[in-house]
């Protein structure tokens, strides 16, 4: 595209790329100075064109500037560069049915569901804290909501291949930080709002302030589908412009489940809408994924989906990676790998434990917190286990340049009446765990869910993920099977 399609009185340039990072090669790109967080991309300049870029659109004052490099002043680099990234790939989220789900809980949940219902009907991508998939390709994520221009050129490859459809997961930091700010959204999903990143945020105003923003974003053509269960959920009525449609199991709502029978293996129960009832099975567990089949269900019908046919679908969804997987290796025990991460997570997984467990039997967790991230939650973790569990095995959970022990501690300080003990090791504390299980118990793996990786002191590490180990301890200690230590 030449830059002066892009703006007005630049000179007749092709520009190839976009870019906001310095250190990034590129081919005859625009660099946007962005100021973030901790550095300003108008620091950058000279390596942004050392590594390819022909313009820059900057905000504030450049020294020293380069001959043949065109510099153009902006108001808001950020609002410029969501404005261009949405044109330069020629409007993708356009062509797109885009789903945008939100809440503190059960936005990847939510996300791949549609996208497994929605793909049997038409093509459908996701893009949230899993992967980022469409098509045959599987892309590993960053981020939950990535920046602004991979957003756009991803849309752009999702259309190439043919995608009819989106489900995006949105965090409140994609929100906060403008990274969505010129996706079309269609049908826009509020799981549930609690106590979550207020590192970042400050305060639960702030925090309900960047989720109230998606909703903001829809214009009258589109839907937003409330829980109407969640507190939350007036506030957010008010300021929708686009057409509110609610979800529930206590309160009245347009799609309410009614009759909710749980299993360890199906739930099974009735859905209410518009005065006619239907008998839902499905393969998803616990009460809090009724709440996220019900938000998906009301999602992919009031974006025109039949109702019976989406119905259909449901008791053979993939099973939504380290979301209260089941591992069951013929162990005489349950096990469940959850990416629980937020004190409401927790007492959601605890609940449903509790309902499978018999009184007699014990119910055991095995749990950290994450370093270099809101502190408070430890304290709450400890006091929500210990309401519920007969055990806790406290251990690392992405403890960055922390000490994995202080965090513990931390999580202990909260934990009233229950055993309790701290082994570093993630894969030990998942062993000892396993050895402890008697027939009928509960074993519960919190916090990492599906992830392959652990942050420690220099970064990124390659762990076996939770599933992995608690098969690969299953399989040697019960059944006696060796895997050639490739687990450890
Ligand atoms: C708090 C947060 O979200 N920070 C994001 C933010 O970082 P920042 O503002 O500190 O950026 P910065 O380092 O100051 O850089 C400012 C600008 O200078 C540029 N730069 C910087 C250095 C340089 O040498 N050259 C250069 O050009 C950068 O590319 C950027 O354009 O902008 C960066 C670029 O897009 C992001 O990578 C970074 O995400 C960090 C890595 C992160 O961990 N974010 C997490 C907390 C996050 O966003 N999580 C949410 C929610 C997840 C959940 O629900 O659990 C998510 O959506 O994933
Ligand atoms: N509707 C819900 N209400 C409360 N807790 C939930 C709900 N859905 C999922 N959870 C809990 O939150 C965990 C994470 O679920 P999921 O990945 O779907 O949420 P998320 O919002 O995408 O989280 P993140 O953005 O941090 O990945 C689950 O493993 C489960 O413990």
């Amino acid at each position: 595209m030449k830059l002066s399609e892009m703006f007005d009185h630049a000179p007749e340039i092709e520009i190839e790329e976009l870019s906001f990072d310095s250190r990034i090669k590129t081919k005859n790109s625009i660099f946007f100075c962005v100021s973030g967080i901790n550095s300003d991309g108008h620091d950058f300049v000279d390596q942004a064109i050392d590594n390819g870029a022909l313009c820059i659109v900057h905000s504030k004052p450049i020294e020293n500037k380069r001959k043949c490099i065109v510099y153009i002043k902006v108001e808001n680099v950020l609002a410029t560069m969501n404005r261009l990234a949405n044109k330069f790939y020629d409007y993708p989220s356009r062509k797109l049915q885009v789903y945008g789900v939100t809440g503190t809980n059960g936005k990847s949940t939510i996300a791949k569901i549609i996208r497994d219902v929605h793909s049997r009907f038409e093509p459908c991508g996701y893009m949230g804290t899993i992967s980022i998939s469409y098509g045959d390709v599987t892309l590993p994520p960053s981020l939950t909501t990535p920046d602004v221009l991979t957003i756009h050129s991803t849309l752009k490859d999702m259309v190439d291949h043919g995608m009819k459809a989106v489900a995006m997961e949105v965090s409140s930091h994609g929100l906060e930080l403008g990274r969505v700010n010129t996706v079309d959204f269609n049908t826009v999903i509020f799981t549930n709002l609690t106590y979550d990143h207020l590192d970042f945020h400050g305060t639960f105003e702030n925090y309900f302030e960047a989720k109230k923003k998606l909703f903001k974003m829809v214009n009258k053509n589109g839907v937003c589908i409330l829980n109407a269960d969640d507190e939350c959920c007036r506030a957010l009525m008010e300021v929708c412009n686009a057409r509110v449609v609610t979800y529930g199991v206590q309160n009245d709502a347009d799609y309410r489940a009614d009759d909710i029978r749980l299993g360890t293996q199906h739930s099974r129960f009735k859905l209410l809408h518009q005065g006619r009832e239907y008998e839902v099975k499905t393969n998803l567990i616990a009460l809090y994924n009724i709440y996220n089949l019900l938000a998906a269900i009301a999602a992919m019908h009031e974006s025109g989906l039949e109702l019976e046919k989406v119905l259909d679908c449901l008791d053979t969804l993939d099973q939504v990676d380290g979301r209260l997987e089941r591992i069951d290796e013929g162990q005489p025990f349950n096990v469940f790998v959850d990416f629980a991460h937020t004190p409401d997570g927790l007492q959601k997984v605890f609940e449903y434990a509790k309902l499978i467990t018999q009184p007699q039997r014990k119910i055991i967790a095995v749990f950290g917190s994450a370093g270099k991230r809101d502190r408070h939650k430890r304290k709450v973790f400890g006091s929500v286990a210990s309401e519920f569990c007969d055990m806790i095995i406290l251990t690392e959970d992405d403890p960055r340049d922390e000490d994995p022990r202080e965090i513990a501690n931390e999580i202990k300080a909260g934990i009233v009446d229950t055993n309790n003990i701290y082994i570093e090791n993630r894969y030990d504390a998942i062993r000892q765990a396993i050895e402890m299980a008697n027939v009928d118990d509960t074993v519960l793996i919190l916090g990492k869910g599906d992830e392959t990786f652990i942050y420690r002191e220099n970064g990124r590490e390659p762990y076996i993920g939770d599933h992995r180990a608690a098969r690969a301890i299953i399989r040697r200690y019960y059944l006696g099977i060796e895997e050639d230590g490739k687990d450890e």
